[in-house]
């Protein structure tokens, strides 16, 4: 991969008066619990996010979430000298305002996301990003993310990703949606619109204590990782419990109803595995609700399926977290109404920051050769570059000016849409997101960036 392209910095948006920002490593003190900055931290997020007030026992159990992967958090603090500003004047020490406690959190680390190239491509991960309510639209949060782009662009990152509270929030900053899931609701019952598959069952799914199998669940990951378009690496918590997400309505448990199952393929290499809790015997319906299900392949995940549906007691499985937009399941049943969508959303976000290196580690459906002028009002990916695609592989360089036959002009957030294979070009196009000159090749553009299926991202953060 050749990476000659030199990205400018944007300019650091200044704070107001009497703020400060301030970037560290998340600590921890003697007894091994989270530093009084770091527990501050931590409790801004919290406050952030509207999450319950948690006990210290609950703090240190999420101080991990701070503490691994190399994070590093950024804080926002309020001076002394605030008190100056309008318009709480000096209310704030009267009132004993923390100075400690920031009034702005952003979190960053690093891990891969799957591009479909030859190998997954690291990226900056952006999350727990919060500002106090009583500072809310004073450029805070601009603030932190140009500062953390910026530095993100220093460390030779190609992309930077984060997942949304809200949608209308990080177009501006460049960020486009390109990943998405959804979820289902499937009818496990025999009857009327039943459960039944038209292949005969392969391998054997069998039940694991998801307390003890964190190896295995790690393993299938990586391997489910390496081969899938949209996947980003999953933070080390992600297996602490083995069951890869908390209770999110209890925090202490550390869901005690977690069960799980392994699918074993012939060769009795482990081809999948599901992590999954039952409602109840009383719910009604009664409910298997799917925590996690991630499958190396379609046959394995088809499997877990059917050994969930094949279980007595169930009339319906769920998966609120989402399973993939090209998921074969439907088109492997008998009765494709067993299967609902009950929700379709956007998952991941990536900001492309180096055009050069995050193109070159794409996939493409077919070779071919255009230039896109890239627009990006942060200044960071913006200029004209030629895309040379020749045996799947594509090498692009940085022009002055348009030299390839076919030109499109897009903004850098189209991009990050478009960039694992979501969305295609032709629905950008009628969007009014992606222009060319009238005499363009619409076919051969498409045809050349499209890709078969839709990518998949299954790691929340
Ligand atoms: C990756 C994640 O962690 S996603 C989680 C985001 N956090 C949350 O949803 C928690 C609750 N919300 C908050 O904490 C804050 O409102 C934040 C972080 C969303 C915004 O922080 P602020 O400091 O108020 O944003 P800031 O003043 O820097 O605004 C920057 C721009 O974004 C816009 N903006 C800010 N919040 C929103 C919003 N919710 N919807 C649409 N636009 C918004 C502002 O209008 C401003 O626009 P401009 O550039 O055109 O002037």
């Amino acid at each position: 991969m050749t990476s000659e392209f030199a990205p400018q910095i944007p300019a650091v948006s200044s704070l107001a008066e009497g703020l400060s920002s301030r970037t560290f490593e998340p600590g921890t003190d003697e007894g091994g619990k989270p530093d009084a900055s770091t527990a501050a931290f931590i409790r801004t997020v919290e406050y952030g996010f509207y999450e319950p007030w948690y006990s210290d026992e609950q703090l240190e159990r999420l101080h991990p979430v701070f503490n691994e992967d190399a994070q590093e958090l950024t804080g926002v603090y309020v001076d002394r000298g605030f008190a100056a500003l309008e318009p709480w004047g000096g209310a704030l020490e009267t009132v004993g305002f923390d100075p400690d406690h920031p009034v702005g959190t952003f979190v960053d680390y690093d891990k891969t996301i799957n591009a479909g190239g030859a190998e997954p491509l690291p990226a900056r991960l952006i999350t727990g990003v919060t500002v106090n309510p009583s500072f809310r639209r004073r450029g805070i949060l601009k603030h932190m993310m140009t500062n953390r782009l910026a530095s993100a662009v220093e460390d030779g990152m190609a992309l930077a990703a984060l997942t949304v509270s809200e949608g209308g929030i990080y177009g501006r900053f460049g960020f486009g949606a390109a990943t998405r899931l959804r979820g289902l609701q499937i009818n496990a019952s025999a009857a009327g619109d039943g459960f039944a598959l038209t292949t005969p069952p392969v391998g054997k799914a069998l039940t694991v204590d998801p307390s003890k199998t964190k190896d295995v669940l790690k393993d299938v990951f990586a391997q489910f990782h390496a081969n899938t378009r949209g996947s980003v690496g999953r933070q080390s918590t992600y297996w602490e419990t083995g069951t890869a997400r908390w209770d999110p309505e209890n925090i202490t448990s550390w869901d005690r109803k977690a069960r799980a199952a392994v699918h074993v393929r012939d060769d009795g290499s482990i081809g999948g595995y599901v992590v999954f809790t039952y409602a109840g015997w009383d719910s009604e319906p009664s409910t298997m609700r799917i925590r996690d299900l991630i499958a190396v392949d379609a046959t394995s995940r088809i499997e877990l399926l059917r050994h969930l549906a094949g279980m007595d007691l169930v009339d319906r499985i769920v998966t609120p977290n989402g399973s993939p937009v090209s998921d074969p399941l439907q088109h492997a049943l008998v009765n494709p109404r067993a299967v609902k969508t009950t929700s379709l959303g956007d998952v991941l976000w990536i900001r492309v920051l180096n055009p050069v290196a995050a193109l070159e580690a794409r996939a493409w459906n077919a070779d071919g050769e255009f230039s896109l002028t890239i627009s990006d009002s942060l200044g960071i990916a913006d200029g004209v570059f030629t895309v040379s695609i020749s045996g799947g592989v594509a090498q692009v360089t940085s022009t002055e000016s348009a030299t390839a036959p076919q030109h499109f002009w897009l903004d850098v957030a189209a991009l990050g849409s478009l960039y694992l294979g979501d969305v295609s070009v032709l629905t950008l196009r009628d969007a009014g997101r992606i222009t060319a000159e009238d005499e363009a090749d619409w076919a051969a553009f498409s045809s050349t960036v499209d890709l078969p299926t839709a990518p998949h991202c299954a790691t929340h953060f």
